[in-house]
């Protein structure tokens, strides 16, 4: 099985991350390099643009990969959607000047609107049944209303940062995206790429979660259950050569240092808090 992975960009660092940590060690990753096996011998890892990697995966070129939504609607491509991989999250705004007389999508009408996303801008346009010109660029598009180039834009936007500093102001969101694992249509049965899913489910539902271990007198057990509903319950263990036990759960992340302080208060003693690589329900 081959999986494209972005080569550089933003998504570049997480997604090998994500591969590590889903177990599949990418060998030989070196800087440039196009191809690197993975630990799994029938896994192989090919890096390409963010943007190509669509067309990787509708040619065949790879089964799976790994790249943000909106890279895949402005392919233009029907890839299956295996699972959100939950980072890279981003919106796709229509925004314009702060002091400008646009405020809605009906305002762009007979407008020009630059944007590196040209398939996605004139669907959203076609949707909204306004005749806008969509006019391509390649990068720095927030600086294309300031230079009469275009009226608006269609851009991604996080923090806001980026139209604050150029004195832009959203006047409707187009599309929310994080990265996704797609999959071409004849692969989504493959067995491999079946684990490759549940490899990536299981890392994220470790994320939030939190490995709770302690000792506590056997007589506190109930008080300990209580605090601990857990994931199936808490497993319990007899210490050898001693009347107490020691306990092991999986608990939310979010409760974590409430739950701490409740388990000192019934008695639970040595509480070690770890976090988890990967979790298989
Ligand atoms: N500011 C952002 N916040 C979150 N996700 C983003 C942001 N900008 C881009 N993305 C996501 O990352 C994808 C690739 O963007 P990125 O800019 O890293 O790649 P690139 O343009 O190929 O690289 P580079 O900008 O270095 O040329 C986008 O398609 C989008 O899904
Ligand atoms: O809302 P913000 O957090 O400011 O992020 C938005 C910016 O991030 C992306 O640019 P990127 O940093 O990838 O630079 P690029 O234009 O070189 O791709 C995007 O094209 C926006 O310009
Ligand atoms: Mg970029």
């Amino acid at each position: 099985m081959r999986i494209a992975v972005p080569n550089k960009g933003r998504l570049h660092d997480p997604t090998v991350e994500l591969l590590e940590r889903a177990g599949l060690h990418v060998k030989n990753g070196a800087d440039r390099k196009l191809y690197a096996d993975t630990v799994d011998p029938e896994v192989t890892v090919l890096f390409a643009r963010a943007a190509d990697i669509p067309e990787y995966v509708r040619d065949g070129a790879a089964e799976v990969g790994v790249t943000g939504l909106d890279q895949m609607r402005e392919s233009g491509h029907d890839l299956d959607e295996l699972v959100d991989l939950e980072f890279g999250s981003c919106r796709l705004v229509l925004a314009a000047p702060e002091d400008g007389d646009i405020t809605s999508v009906e305002d762009v009408a007979g407008k020009t609107v630059a944007t590196e996303f040209p398939t996605i801008a004139r669907e959203y346009f076609a949707e909204k049944g306004v005749d806008a010109d969509v006019v391509e660029v390649t990068g720095a598009t927030e600086l294309t209303p300031h230079v009469e180039m275009a009226d608006a834009i269609i851009d991604i936007t996080s923090t806001g940062t980026t139209l604050r500093m150029n004195r832009l102001a959203v006047v409707d969101e187009v599309l929310s995206s994080s990265v996704r694992l797609f999959a071409h249509p004849d692969a989504v049965d493959d067995p491999k790429v079946e684990q490759l899913v549940t490899a990536f489910r299981s890392v994220l539902a470790a994320e939030d979660k939190r490995y709770v271990m302690m000792n506590a007198p056997r007589d506190r057990l109930d008080d300990i259950r209580e605090v601990l509903p857990g994931l199936g319950g808490p497993t319990v263990m007899d210490v050898a050569g001693d009347d107490g036990v020691a306990v092991h759960a999986v608990v939310d992340e979010r409760h974590v240092f409430e739950a701490v302080n409740d388990l000192k208060a019934v008695g639970a003693s040595g509480i070690l808090v770890t976090e988890i690589e990967r979790l298989v329900e």
